[in-house]
């Protein structure tokens, strides 16, 4: 289990301030515009950067306190950090088993020939995809009861990411017990595999939601300048100006539903509900 509470991080223009929590048996999402702080949090959670205040722990242990051993539980995919670019998988395999107690070889292996990843050809020479899928299958290659992937998807086209995505679906499967952390631009991304979402903002936690309700909770209530008036505004969390009156987001459909048979609501897509969390006015 991570829990990251109430860190702080601060650079000479940007400050991260979150909390977040990732349970065993759950792939969790981080979404967030360009900037907001997602490999700024990837780099805290994993200790690679100072924190100026707050916790992190994984499974229990302070980030700062974990052994080698620990260590060796945690598969990571950054993405500014990869291998040397003149390594061949075979050289990868060398290393990886030399470095991990648990590497399983077979597993890293026959993915490898799953993908068409070729054995001796240098890395410099892969396309993006080829890189992206090693970089994951290197994270998962020595049986790592947390994953923190920044953006393993990035770059790929549609075909590359669902087989990466199914990769880690099965790879949760075959070990229940583990977590993950994983971020992305694209929302059906999160969508397919994550159990619950979290959206950042300028360094902070705006949204933090189980993937569930926010596909069945969550609507779009249409409101022309006399119904805003009308309308019961507990359940109602950001709006937005419109031609005819508001955009309103709440997370209790159901009810405006039942009690507003007139009112128009939409049920919204992921990426409709972060840009009224993005755009709109909070309530
Ligand atoms: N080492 C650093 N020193 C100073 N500022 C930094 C440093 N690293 C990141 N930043 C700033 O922190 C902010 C958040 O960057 P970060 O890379 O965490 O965002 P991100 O959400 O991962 O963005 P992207 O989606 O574009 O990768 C940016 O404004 C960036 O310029």
């Amino acid at each position: 289990m991570i829990v990251m509470e109430n860190v702080v991080v601060e650079y000479s223009k940007f400050k991260l301030n979150c909390s977040l929590q990732v349970s065993k048996g759950m792939i969790t999402g981080l979404v967030g515009e360009n900037g907001a702080g997602k490999t700024t949090a990837f780099k805290a959670l994993l200790g690679l950067t100072p924190l100026d205040s707050g916790t992190v722990t994984i499974d229990d242990i302070s980030v700062d306190q974990l052994s080698s051993k620990d260590k060796e539980k945690i598969g990571t995919v950054l993405s500014d950090s990869f291998f040397n670019p003149v390594f061949t998988i075979k050289d990868i395999n060398r290393l990886l088993k030399n470095f991990y107690q648990d590497y399983d070889e077979t597993y890293f292996l026959t993915k490898c020939e799953q993908f068409n990843l070729p054995l001796k050809q240098k890395i410099k020479e892969f396309s993006t995809g080829m890189k992206a899928k090693l970089k994951t299958l290197t994270a998962l290659s020595h049986q790592a009861q947390i994953l923190i992937l920044d953006e393993p998807t990035s770059g790929l086209d549609v075909s590359a990411r669902y087989e990466i995505l199914d990769m880690l679906q099965e790879y949760l499967d075959q070990y229940p017990d583990s977590c993950v952390l994983i971020s992305s631009h694209i929302s059906t991304d999160l969508e397919r595999i994550c159990d619950d979402i979290y959206y950042l903002k300028q360094g902070k936690v705006l949204l933090h939601e189980d993937t569930d309700v926010l596909l069945d909770m969550y609507g779009i209530l249409k409101a022309d300048e006399t119904m805003t008036d009308k309308i019961d505004q507990d359940f109602l969390l950001y709006r937005k100006r419109t031609t005819y009156g508001y955009d309103y987001l709440t997370n209790q459909m159901p009810f405006y539903k039942e009690n507003y048979p007139n009112l128009i609501i939409e049920k919204p897509s992921i990426d409709q509900i972060l840009l009224m969390v993005m755009g709109g006015e909070e309530i």
